[in-house]
């Protein structure tokens, strides 16, 4: 049987704003540090140890595991980055706060671009700044791997051939791995996991900063799967979104 760590970074800055993020990289908050702290000390206390990470090219996860890593006392095991692993590109919206997006497009519009797995936010075009063929770290990716907006999909079709290549192939290894992302390529990666249909993930929603674990078989299927949380585990139910 092996295990498997899914973990949402902790609240970041635009969480706590309200802020739609994508690929913005934008720092944790205080409490975001927190809570990247309290997932390591449960991980450990729990009796968890890892031999590679995974996580995104972006800082509010990259310092999510670290600091978890750090709590664990296993911040020297090998991590590797991917944008593959980021946030869901938002488009558009990266920047807008929520509520005010709500209030002029109506919530039903916003909920169908923030949980739909085949709405597509608002395109950017490649002279906003928020493209992000704009950004060093994304100059390896080709034109067509450059979004303008992304939806739900979209962010697993990008998700999968890391999965396939990268992270199969380190369970199949034996290797304990833990992967720190993004509420969206984390609700893709466990659409893809646990097959939900597009109803089912469109009221999935994942908590920051709690450890997801699935428990799979030799064929990584799901035998059981559970956040960590410090009265003991509790179900990984799909939690309205909010
Ligand atoms: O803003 C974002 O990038 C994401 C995650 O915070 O938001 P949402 O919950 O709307 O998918």
């Amino acid at each position: 049987m092996e295990k498997l760590v899914l973990l949402r970074h902790g609240e970041s800055v635009w969480n706590q704003e309200n802020r739609f993020t994508g690929w913005t990289d934008v720092d944790l908050s205080d409490l975001g540090k927190q809570q990247a702290a309290r997932a390591g000390q449960l991980l450990q206390q729990h009796g968890y140890t890892f031999d590679i990470g995974y996580t995104s090219v972006l800082k509010r996860a990259i310092k999510t595991l670290d600091i978890a890593l750090e709590n664990m006392n296993q911040l020297w095991i090998p991590v590797q980055k991917s944008w593959r692993l980021n946030e869901r590109f938002y488009g558009a919206l990266q920047g807008l706060n929520k509520a005010e997006t709500a209030a002029r497009y109506g919530a039903a519009q916003v909920q169908e671009w923030r949980r739909s797995p085949h709405a597509h936010p608002p395109a950017i075009t490649k002279d906003d700044p928020r493209w992000p063929g704009h950004d060093l770290r994304y100059a390896h990716l080709t034109a067509r791997e450059l979004p303008l907006t992304e939806n739900l999909s979209e962010t697993l079709a990008r998700v999968m051939p890391f999965w396939a290549e990268k992270i199969m192939a380190a369970l199949r290894r034996n290797q304990k791995v833990i992967i720190a992302a993004h509420g969206n390529s984390l609700r893709a990666l466990v659409q893809y996991i646990d097959h939900l249909s597009d109803e089912e993930v469109t009221s999935l929603d994942i908590p920051t900063g709690v450890p997801l674990v699935y428990e799979l078989d030799e064929d990584f299927n799901r035998i059981r799967h559970y956040y960590l949380q410090e009265d003991g585990p509790a179900p990984a139910a799909s939690p309205a979104a909010k």
